[in-house]
């Protein structure tokens, strides 16, 4: 199952803040009861593990072996561990703390950020799309950071006070990162290399979606996030610095993504996975939850304009591989439709 989660969509009603029914303590309703259970302790892998700055260090020795690596990173995982990303430690710390600060707050103080009927954006939980529907074992907040001028800043917490500035400074070094990730990408299969961010026209959006996962007194049966992959180009997740839970599936397996302090975990995005023709790979992944600890997280969805026509680059189209994927836009929304049909929405644009 996809999720539809990255881009505004139109309006759905809500359910109590998962926050509420943790702090009671009693067993999660049927609705929160996932049908594939979570493996709670799946083996632990060390993922791909990129070091940005040397990436950025140009047709030296390392440079050249690590635009290997991120290639081999991208078409087996689809996903890898970012080191050398220049944010200063103090900094993601900061987000962590403010995060943590806020959905700490009792639900009266967050009043002011709740997703309002008519908008993706704001605090709450899972829209409910239909009455099947299994619902995630995590509250949100959905931010838009970029375009700069289209935040809903009425949404953003003033509690804590630092949050605003904190989210700022973050989202720059993020757009800088990302700016310098999807150039690597390009380069690492021999494209020009803005090859991939031209296809956005100078247009891109990040979305922003803190998570927090209550500690739930079954965590064998319900998941903080179902099994899905990202509608974006690319997602940047900082994990909780303490507390384990993503998983990630390859070739059949789910495997544990361990805490690397202060790195980034970076994935390709369905999106990405439709410009680069397939070959890399946009991973499906999840979040178990504990019955101890409380888990926080942030993923940053990067990703084009819904106006904007993306398609395979025509580069990667060849003889032995021929376009896997037709042009489109608006993945989110083609997503969105497919999330609601129970299909996926990388098979329903596949030629
Ligand atoms: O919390 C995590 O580790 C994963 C979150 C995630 O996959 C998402 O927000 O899309
Ligand atoms: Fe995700």
């Amino acid at each position: 199952m996809v999720e539809a989660i990255d881009a505004p969509l139109p309006p759905t009603s809500t359910t109590p803040q998962v926050q509420d029914i943790s702090l009671h303590g009693d067993d999660p309703p049927p609705r929160y009861i996932v049908r594939e259970l979570p493996d709670l302790s799946p083996p632990s892998t060390t993922i791909p593990i990129i070091d940005l700055s040397r990436l950025l260090s140009g047709d030296e020795d390392g440079g050249r072996e690590e635009l290997g690596e991120l290639k081999a990173a991208l078409t087996s995982w689809g996903c890898f561990q970012l080191i050398g990303h220049g944010i200063p430690g103090e900094l993601l710390d900061e987000v962590q703390v403010s995060a943590k600060q806020f959905f700490r707050l009792p639900s009266e103080e967050k009043q002011m950020c709740f997703r309002p009927e008519d908008d993706v954006e704001g605090y709450g939980n899972d829209p409910i799309l239909s009455d099947k529907q299994i619902l995630d074992w995590s509250d949100r907040l959905l931010l838009k950071l970029v375009p700069e001028d289209t935040r809903k800043l009425h949404l953003w917490p003033t509690n804590p006070t630092q949050f605003r500035e904190v989210v700022s400074g973050y989202s720059d070094e993020l757009k800088r990162i990302v700016e310098a990730l999807m150039k690597a990408m390009a380069r690492c299969v021999g494209l020009e290399e803005d090859c991939f961010l031209k296809q956005y026209g100078g247009k891109e959006m990040m979305m922003s979606r803190f998570n927090h996962y209550p500690v739930c007194p079954r965590p064998d049966v319900v998941l903080g996030v179902k099994a899905h992959s990202d509608g974006s180009g690319v997602t940047v997740l900082l994990q909780d610095d303490k507390v384990e839970g993503l998983q990630i599936l390859k070739e059949g397996r789910w495997y544990g993504v361990p805490i690397i302090p202060h790195a980034l975990v970076v994935n390709v995005g369905d999106q990405m996975q439709i410009m680069s023709n397939g070959i890399f790979k946009s991973p499906m992944h999840r979040a178990a939850v504990s019955a101890t600890r409380e888990r926080y997280s942030l993923a940053v969805f990067h990703l084009p304009d819904p106006e904007v026509e993306i398609g395979p680059a025509q580069d990667l189209v060849t003889k032995e591989l021929p376009q896997q994927y037709r042009n489109l836009k608006n993945y989110s929304a083609i997503n969105f439709d497919c999330f609601q049909k129970g299909e996926i929405a990388l098979d329903s644009v596949k030629i």
